[in-house]
């Protein structure tokens, strides 16, 4: 019998491999067939497989960013059009191991950090286009284009090896920047478009130069977009460095501008409405108001939110108008050459999408030599949009036209092709596909919490994990997500701010993600949604400009958490909340929730210290998504009995193997069923 079973086995093995193997072998071949690829045989016999037309032009406009070593170390030598060997003698890669914290960095290293990456930071260049003329021919541009993208990443793979410095996932691919450098030959103004959350990782100052460098007339602009994520004390801040390193900029949110987009189509529409006459419900009597009376609460509930955002953006005029007082006299630099000068007051406005397109039109090729006769610009004013993928320039064009004309998508990279958009008739948009500059980064946690590294692919959780912790308060975590996140008392050698296990922990608990065998709470599950909330902006930090001494972040965030910062549910729950301990009634949904914290209510009816101009109600909340109820379900069926048990002894930390289970029969059955059990979660 035993040799009976070995032999079973053996042959399952290899039956198993065999099929594998066949299987492979077989899609490989339909692959090669369906890319339409071509199949070589070289004198010693060796097959090559070259990729078809078709495959080729899919391919090329594929955004290449991170490589492995051996498609780093191919495709380089293929732009090269050289030999391999040589090419592989001088891409040898030094990996430090002596590194004391793999993921994260001490304040002092983080200082060291940076003082190296500012004495290189010249070396931070974008490729430039070789230059050329009619004679050039096609074949030639080809070869100097390669040849100027390959010196390029020559000289950043040795800012990376050589002087150890980590950088953005810049992008590698010679299409992509051809597209950048089309846009910049057409634009009469590079608009260069930034997170606000973290501007000067998503700036490329080189950029600026090349621009220069194309055409001294060309001019540049930095627009600060999801502007509405900041408060006027943080705008402030910004526009003070930006001044004074006479960076040309604005802020902008794409966000506000179509809601304010939609306020205002929502009030016309009102009018028409109340305005028609021949409508049925029209009432015969004129001074009445007729329509109002003979609509649905839902319509009246949309009317509210319409008034209110009107009131909002009239708010934001007053604002204006009252922010006068500041400093009239302090210009931005570049602004002023350009003959524009801007008070401190207009530096922290958020731009309406009409101030965006004035401000495009002072860039008209006609404007800076317009003589009195020639008051129309020979062509229209052409403006190149730039930015690292998921900046929102969608979104920004989406608001200009005003009108759902660009699919605006929540994952990264989809604009892939540089297209032109004619905003009017005196103005074209030219969309440049989303792409990544070379940049320094701190840490590989760093750039998956501002969205640079995708977090799908995550496996190392525990640096940005721990990010998110430092950055974001236990409270406002806790409000947010409706749980305790339990941490270890000071006196046991806690520090007072939660570890990034513990509130991946906690999320883990109330959400119930468990590991499958012991059923340990799933950090890893719960890190991919944490991030990505983090990511999305409804867990909100935004950097500090840099200066010496630095700016505390924590100081410099304090007020984005408070509870006009929490999602629309868990502000009615506290309303709710609050409501109950005055009349003494019992509100069930929350005194059942032991897991609920109570958020220190803000002065004032909105908070004291908000920037009010942006965040009333449902202004900016573009990234505020509906938390989840903290209940344990089963197929949308709350859980009871053994299961309830199972996952009540999780989040208390007892390990389910204590809990008495009636029968051992009865808990195989019960651990069947229970891996059957999915939570919403896990379709999300
Ligand atoms: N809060 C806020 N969110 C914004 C703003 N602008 C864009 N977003 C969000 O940011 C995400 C990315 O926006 P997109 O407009 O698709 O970004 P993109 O730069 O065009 O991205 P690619 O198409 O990948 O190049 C979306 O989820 C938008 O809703 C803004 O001003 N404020």
């Amino acid at each position: 019998m035993p040799l009976a079973k070995s032999k079973h086995a053996a042959g399952l093995g290899n039956a198993l491999m065999r099929d594998r193997f066949k299987n492979h072998n077989s899609n490989m071949h339909k692959q090669s067939a369906g890319g339409g690829g071509i199949a070589r045989k070289d004198q010693a016999g060796n097959d090559y497989i070259t990729p078809g037309k078709k495959e080729a032009d899919w391919m090329k406009m594929r955004s290449v960013t991170e490589q492995g070593a051996l498609d780093e170390f191919l495709s380089t030598a293929e732009l090269a059009g050289t030999d391999f060997t040589a090419e592989k003698m001088n891409n040898v890669k030094i990996i430090h191991t002596d590194q004391k914290n793999p993921y994260l960095l001490s304040a002092a290293e983080e200082r060291g950090v940076v003082k190296k990456q500012n004495s290189k930071r010249a070396r931070l260049t974008v490729p430039r286009r070789p230059p050329w003329d009619a004679s050039t021919t096609a074949q030639e541009l080809d070869t100097r284009e390669r040849q100027s993208l390959l010196d390029w990443r020559r000289g950043l793979a040795e800012l990376q090896e050589i002087d150890d410095l980590l950088m953005t996932p810049f992008e590698r691919n010679l299409e992509v920047w051809r597209q950048l450098w089309r846009v910049i030959e057409r634009s009469d103004l590079v608009v260069q478009i930034v997170d606000a959350r973290n501007p000067l990782l998503f700036r490329s100052d080189d950029l600026e130069r090349y621009v220069k460098e194309v055409d001294r007339k060309k001019r540049n602009l930095l627009l600060v977009n999801k502007a509405d994520m900041m408060t006027l004390e943080q705008r402030q801040a910004w526009a003070e460095y930006f001044v004074d390193r006479g960076i040309n900029f604005r802020f902008f949110s794409a966000e506000l501008a179509k809601e304010m987009n939609e306020a205002k189509e929502n009030s016309f529409e009102g009018l028409e409405v109340e305005g028609n006459e021949d409508d049925d419900t029209a009432s015969s009597d004129a001074d009445s108001e007729p329509n109002l009376d003979k609509r649905d609460e839902e319509t009246d509930a949309e009317r509210d939110v319409v008034a209110q955002k009107m009131e909002n953006i009239d708010l934001q005029d007053q604002k204006i108008e009252d922010e006068k007082w500041v400093d009239e006299e302090k210009v931005d630099a570049e602004a002023e050459l350009e003959g524009v000068p801007l008070s401190v007051a207009e530096q922290t406005r958020i731009l309406t999408t009409d101030d965006l397109e004035t401000l495009f039109l002072q860039h008209s090729p006609a404007a800076p030599n317009a003589s009195e006769d020639t008051d129309k610009p020979t062509r229209k004013t052409s403006i190149g949009l730039v930015g690292y993928p998921n900046v929102g320039k969608s979104s920004t064009i989406n608001a200009l036209l005003g009108a759902k004309k660009v699919s605006v998508s929540a994952t990264p990279g989809k604009t892939k092709h540089f297209q032109t958009i004619h905003l009017s008739d005196r103005v074209i948009l030219c969309d440049c596909p989303g792409l990544v500059f070379p940049n320094f980064a701190t840490t590989k946690a760093e750039l998956v919490c501002n969205g640079v590294l995708p977090i799908d692919q995550l496996r190392e959780y525990t640096g940005p994990g721990a990010l998110v912790a430092q950055r974001i308060p236990q409270a406002f975590l806790e409000a947010v997500y409706g749980m305790k996140i339990p941490t270890r008392p000071v006196e046991e050698g806690g520090t007072g701010i939660p570890t990034g296990e513990e509130v991946l922990r906690a999320y883990a608990r109330a959400r119930g993600f468990s590991t499958q065998g012991l059923g340990q709470p799933d950090e890893s599950r719960a890190a991919r949604h944490v991030l990505k909330d983090y990511v999305k902006g409804k867990l909100l930090f935004c950097h500090p400009p840099p200066q010496d001494p630095p700016i505390d972040a924590r100081q410099f965030n304090r007020d984005l958490y408070d509870v006009a910062h929490l999602p629309q549910k868990r502000r009615a729950h506290l309303a709710a909340s609050a409501e109950a301990s005055l009349t003494g009634s019992e509100d069930p949904s929350l005194m059942d929730d032991p897991n609920m914290v109570p958020m220190p209510v803000p002065q004032g009816a909105k908070g004291k210290s908000l920037d009010k101009q942006f965040f009333g109600p449902g202004q900016g909340s573009g990234t505020v998504v509906q938390p989840f109820h903290h209940k344990y379900t089963d197929h949308g069926k709350e859980l009871s009995g053994r299961k309830l048990k199972m996952m009540t002894a999780l989040e208390k930390d007892i390990d389910p193997a204590d809990v008495k289970t009636n029968s051992k029969k009865h808990f195989k059955a019960n651990k069947r069923a229970s891996k059957k059990v999915r939570t919403p979660g896990d379709y999300d």
